[in-house]
């Protein structure tokens, strides 16, 4: 058994970034740039002001004093004329401020008198222009290291591309493994269970950016996973799930093995999940999880993401922690780096009861996973934990 930071880095040895490829602008959120996008334009493209009132050529104008007002500058419809002393142009937000505009002199200061205005007292201060390039300058780069947030797609929208250059999604091709299994929906036969583990894993690589390449399941004979194997050629990760362990039909390291698996590591000093392998069959980085739901939920939190992540040309990290206190006392840590499904509310966190590695009931009532190291002493109510967040 080998610690999880060190099989973690393995498995961060077995991917690369993926290729790029040029998408609409309008299905890229939640995906990752390939490459820094370059601001055509700046934004604003000209001083504009920010408010509706009236542009003046003076910075510091006093009440009581008079303007001719000689034009209108509308947002897209701008003045074409020079502002001179004494003279003013209607102005609306947006709108270029006209050539000779100082600042703009809200209309709520302003009393209209025929083609002239007066300012108020009380005048306000601010000069509402924002400069051009306020926002950006043409030429500015924008290289976020994460999925792009709806934020970042209007960021690039305005820096005026209709296009962007993304990493491919990695396609992950996912097996279960066991008589036992049938579909969901299907009737179960006498001694059979519904294969729950692919379906969640798919989710979770598809809201992490991936695609999910659902294969058959395989029957526990070597030419049935041999089969579901040859299926998943051209996939850039392969994940098995279950017949990892030491049984009679836990057969997927001697199957991987006879391909000529290039093994990183077998087995992880965690819980659940210790059965876990990982190497790389006919080239493509395959890791193999356990069967037992959770076992194979939280291996998929812990290690196919951070690969995922690597794939999309992110930082190879492990899953985001955070520390939280500890709702109740814990008894000390076994020898295996244990990820506890636990509940968060304003007390801290709470670990459940039971910890049974088949409970996805538990899972899913989980809202966080306590971290703890190998042997950890016994921990008092109040102590700080680290958590991953589900
Ligand atoms: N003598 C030992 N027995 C076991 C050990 C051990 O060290 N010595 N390790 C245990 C641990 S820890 C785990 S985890 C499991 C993992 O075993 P496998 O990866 O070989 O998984 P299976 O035996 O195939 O299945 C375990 C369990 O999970 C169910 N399963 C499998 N696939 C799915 C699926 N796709 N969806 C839903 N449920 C699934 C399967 O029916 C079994 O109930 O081994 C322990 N044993
Ligand atoms: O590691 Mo197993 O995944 O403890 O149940």
């Amino acid at each position: 058994m080998i610690p999880v930071a060190e099989a973690l880095s393995r498995v961060f040895d077995l991917v690369r970034p993926l290729g790029a490829e040029h998408v609409p602008l309008r299905v890229a959120a939640g995906r990752v740039l390939a490459e820094p996008v370059i601001a055509k334009f700046g934004q604003p493209p000209f001083p504009a002001s920010s408010m509706d009132g009236y542009a003046v050529p003076t910075d510091d104008p006093a009440p009581g004093d008079r303007f001719d007002v000689i034009g209108e500058s509308a947002a897209g419809h701008g003045f074409a004329g020079r502002l001179s002393a004494g003279q003013a142009v209607r102005i609306f937000t947006g709108a270029p401020v006209p050539e000779g505009g100082a600042r703009v002199v809200i209309q709520e200061d302003v009393t209209r008198d025929g083609e002239q205005i007066v300012l108020r007292e009380d005048l306000d201060p601010r000069h509402y222009i924002r400069p051009a390039g306020a926002d950006f300058a043409a030429g500015t780069p924008f290289a976020p290291r994460r999925p792009l947030r709806p934020a970042d797609i209007a960021l690039i929208a305005a820096m005026g591309h209709g296009e962007v250059a993304l990493r491919r999604r990695p396609e992950i091709g996912l097996i279960a493994t066991g008589d036992e299994l049938v579909m969901p929906g299907e009737t179960p036969g006498p001694d059979q269970i519904v294969a729950s583990n692919t379906f969640g894993l798919a989710a979770m690589i598809e809201a992490a950016g991936g695609i999910a390449r659902m294969l058959p399941i395989a029957c526990d004979t070597e030419a049935s996973l041999e089969a579901v194997l040859d299926l998943a050629a051209g996939a850039d990760l392969i994940v098995t799930v279950g017949g990892a362990s030491v049984g009679d039909h836990d057969l997927v390291a001697k199957v991987a093995e006879a391909r000529g698996m290039e093994r990183a590591f077998y087995k992880v000093a965690m819980r659940p999940g210790k059965p876990l392998m990982a190497g790389r069959i006919g080239g493509i980085p395959m890791i193999g999880l356990p069967g037992n739901p959770v076992s194979a939920m939280v291996c998929g939190m812990i290690f196919v993401l951070p690969m995922m992540r690597v794939m999309l040309g992110l930082p190879a990290e492990p899953a985001p922690r955070r520390s939280v206190r500890l709702a109740i006392d814990m008894p000390a840590n076994g020898p295996r780096e244990h990820y506890m499904r636990a509940r968060l509310d304003a007390d801290g966190v709470t670990p459940f009861d039971s910890q049974d590695s088949a409970r996805l009931g538990i899972l899913s009532a989980a809202d966080a996973l306590i971290v703890r190291p190998p042997h950890d002493p016994a921990r008092n109510k109040g102590e700080p934990v680290d958590i991953v967040e589900l």
